[in-house]
């Protein structure tokens, strides 16, 4: 690592970068100047022209909370530079260089925080409740550590990671109140995307919490990827994991509704694009079994709906439905066909006795039955004329999550749901027609009201049939 004594700063050095499954993790000769991040095969062909280089201003930089040596510089849809240092150490210098050089060559625009909108009031004290959040979460490190001679590791571990999360989050709403502050942008505006969530390849119209994706300069000669890394950039995106641990076998569909040729004109919507719906899941007749493989697509694809509506605030609840689709998935890996239906994959645990154990499938099922009960609430109060969507999230809320929620995670909700948009900005947002200004928002009120139909119909098939399992078995204290 040669830091350059330099304003900004100038770093070069080897990291390893992954290239793609044959190849794993190549070192490479990075270089860091002018703003820009270039690698080359190694220091003696610098001359031989860079490899791929990406513009840090635009970029997200990320340590990995769970490899102390790994650092992603990632431009949203575009260039995905996942990188390894050799030590902990080395990845330090390379974030604070990156991060000094991302700070200097937006302050600038920085300097514009002038504007005292309400967007920069709400991001205020959403910072004040990370703040808190940390405060917390360090006490409940120090007490795991204290509480007896042996600390309990796994619930250190699940602080610190929630603690490593919520410093994410702290980082991007920064990062958004900045942006805010130099360039309100509407909701439409933001939400715009050209090719929807679901598809390959997508560009994600804004990542969670990148406040820089939404003001990144558009691409320049230098954002690019010599394409050594075939398929890289998918295999290391959270969405694409899932899509790809459920989705060997699965043929692209419109989300399973039929719809007649009278519906050759549909607008391009959330549900349209989805390739993974609650809709087109079929029990087992008669007993009622939930398909393992359909019912973890369908909850993927309803994670993405936070890509969607674009707010770092949705981060922990992304965060928190994807992490029990995990422990679900990894379960059903384990053995696709014995597991091939949910209750079968509870009822091995019950058997086990296990379902009260940490990490359990049971565990992880009652968590997404109850964000999916919430989503179903939630429609409903849309479905029955409230059109402040705050409104319908505190109402659901209230009905099904807020009593298994001690005060921190309320005030997470609360946060989340401050930041939903207003009707006429997520109307737009599920939108995905490219010129989305032409498109009437009665028609696409129409059209959505029909998919939300039978999308809910979808649902409730599933919650039903896991309900009456879940009682019959005594393991949700809701329904007992
Ligand atoms: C309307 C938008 C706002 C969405 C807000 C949803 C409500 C979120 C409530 C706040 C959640 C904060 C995140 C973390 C919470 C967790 O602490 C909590 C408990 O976690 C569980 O702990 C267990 C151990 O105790 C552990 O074993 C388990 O694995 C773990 O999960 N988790 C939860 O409360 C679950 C929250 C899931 C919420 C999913 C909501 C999905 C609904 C999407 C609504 C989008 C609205 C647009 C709809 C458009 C039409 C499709």
């Amino acid at each position: 690592m040669k830091p350059v004594e330099k304003d900004p700063p100038t770093l070069q050095g080897t990291l390893r970068k992954w290239t793609n499954y044959c190849y794993g993790w190549q070192p490479r000769w990075f270089v860091l100047e002018d703003g820009f991040l270039t690698y080359y095969e190694s220091s003696d062909k610098v001359k031989g022209g860079c490899k791929g280089g990406v513009n840090v201003a635009a970029a997200e930089i990320t340590a990995n909370p769970k490899d102390a040596y790994r650092l992603d510089v990632v431009v949203p849809g575009e260039t995905h530079f996942y990188l390894k240092a050799s030590s902990p150490h080395e990845r330090q210098e390379w974030l604070v260089a990156l991060g000094t050089i991302k700070s200097c060559l937006n302050s600038e625009k920085a300097s514009q925080l002038l504007v005292e909108g309400d967007a920069i009031k709400r991001k205020q004290c959403e910072l004040r409740l990370y703040c808190d959040l940390l405060v917390q979460q360090v006490h409940s490190i120090k007490e795991a550590v204290m509480e007896s001679p042996i600390p309990d590791v796994q619930k250190l571990d699940e602080t610190t990671a929630l603690l490593g999360d919520t410093c994410d989050t702290l980082i991007r709403t920064l990062e958004e109140c900045v942006q805010s502050a130099t360039s309100p942008p509407p909701l439409s505006a933001r939400c715009v995307s050209s090719s929807p969530p679901g598809k390959k390849g997508h560009v994600r119209s804004q990542s969670l919490g990148s406040g820089n994706s939404r003001l990144s300069p558009s691409k320049t000669s230098m954002d690019f990827d010599v394409k050594e890394s075939t398929g890289a950039a998918d295999e290391n995106d959270e969405d694409a994991f899932y899509d790809t641990a459920l989705n060997a076998n699965s043929n692209g569909h419109e989300n399973g509704v039929n719809y007649d040729d009278a519906d050759a004109k549909r607008l391009k919507s959330y549900f349209t694009e989805m390739q993974h719906s609650f809709a087109t899941i079929r029990l087992s007749e008669p007993d009622g079994y939930v398909p393992t493989k359909e019912f973890l697509e369908a909850c993927s694809e309803l994670a993405k709906i936070f890509d969607v509506l674009g707010s770092a605030a949705f981060a922990p609840v992304k965060m928190d439905l994807n992490g029990n689709i995990r422990k679900l998935t990894q379960k059903y890996q384990v053995d696709q066909e014995k597991f091939s239906t949910l209750q079968a994959m509870v009822q091995n645990e019950i058997d086990k006795k296990t379902t009260e154990k940490a990490n359990s499938a049971t565990d992880a099922l009652l968590w997404l039955k109850r964000g999916i009960s919430f989503l179903r609430e939630f429609i409903q109060c849309f479905e029955n004329g409230e059109e402040n969507l705050t409104e319908c999230a505190n109402k659901a809320y209230g009905l099904t999550l807020k009593r298994h929620h001690g005060w921190v995670v309320r005030g997470i909700f609360s946060i989340a749901s401050n930041a939903m948009p207003g009707r006429d900005d997520f109307l737009t947002a599920l939108c995905f027609e490219e010129n989305k200004s032409d498109v009437d928002l009665s028609e696409l009120l129409k059209q959505l009201r029909r998919d939300i139909t039978s999308y809910v119909a979808g649902i409730d098939r599933c919650l039903r049939a896991l309900n009456v399992f879940y009682k019959a078995n005594h393991l949700d204290p809701d329904l007992n």
